[in-house]
């Protein structure tokens, strides 16, 4: 049995006739901060669709911790230890900050909303949510409407709710778009902290926070895997170069994606 935490085999997804995702092959460690880039349109969002169980793949293989997911409900892979995030955020916006956090723990224990008037004196979901709150950097604004956060930290509520469940796979999906040089600064920290001994799979166009937080690097190309390596080896490789640049010599490394 594989002790890989993700183990993705000869995957495909097409679309009727199109194939968006073509022959991939990728094995990710237990505890590895794993970056997925590539320029828009490569297959990024389909390739966590299909992780994820938002997709059912056309043919091959999805193993979460040797145990096969693909086509499985995206709960269920939830439940066995799988979380995303969106690009989109998935708060609550009218609900308070820890009331966010509460759902997602909530939701993980397994309990419905009948519990809602009990929760508050459920130490475990207090304890776990105060801890989530705490890593994120969000305590101080637990009792905010998620709505009065700045841009900034919504996103950290949404890399929260992402982690409240306590799976230990977790994907995020451009945690960093739309933010400022400082703002993305204090979100690499941020994710760093929040996934600690976690597996970390990430999408993301901001190539210093890319090489700032990866292990290693996969660039997906129209649906194939071109490259994949550590954050050095990805930077000097000439196929890569190419698929971001044509012919151009010596490019910017912030210019790949
Ligand atoms: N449900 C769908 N039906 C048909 N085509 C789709 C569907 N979902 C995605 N595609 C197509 O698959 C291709 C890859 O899209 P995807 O969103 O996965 O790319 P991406 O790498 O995440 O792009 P971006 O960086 O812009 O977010 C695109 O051409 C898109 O139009």
């Amino acid at each position: 049995m594989s002790t890989y935490a993700l183990s993705l085999k000869d995957l495909n997804k097409s679309f009727g006739p199109a194939k968006i995702i073509t022959d991939v092959n990728l094995d990710i460690e237990k505890g590895e901060r794993h970056a997925i880039i590539g320029p828009n349109g490569a297959g990024k969002s389909t390739l966590f669709n299909l992780i994820s169980g938002l997709y059912t793949p056309t043919s091959g293989s999805v193993k979460l911790h040797g145990e096969e997911i693909a086509g499985m409900a995206p709960h269920l892979i939830n439940h066995r230890g799988l979380s995303r995030s969106f690009q989109v955020s998935n708060i609550f916006i009218n609900m308070t900050v820890r009331e966010n956090v509460r759902c997602g723990v909530l939701n993980a224990m397994g309990q419905g909303y009948s519990w809602w008037r009990n929760i508050g004196s459920n130490k475990e979901v207090q304890s776990r949510t105060y801890e989530i709150l705490e890593r994120c950097g969000l305590v101080d604004k637990a009792a905010l409407p998620a709505s009065l956060l700045p841009y900034a930290d919504q996103r950290a509520l949404e890399i929260a709710i992402t982690i409240a469940g306590g799976a230990d796979v977790i994907l995020l999906d451009e945690p960093t778009a739309g933010m400022s040089h400082s703002e993305t600064d204090r979100a690499v920290q941020l994710i760093r902290t929040a996934t600690e001994g976690k597996t970390l799979i990430i999408v993301e166009h901001d190539m210093g926070v890319i090489f700032d937080l990866a292990d290693r690097i996969s660039v997906l190309v129209y649906g194939e895997i071109i490259a994949c390596d550590t954050p050095e080896n990805i930077r000097g490789d000439a196929k890569v170069r190419e698929a971001y640049l044509g012919d151009e010599e010596e490019p910017d490394v912030k210019e790949m994606v």
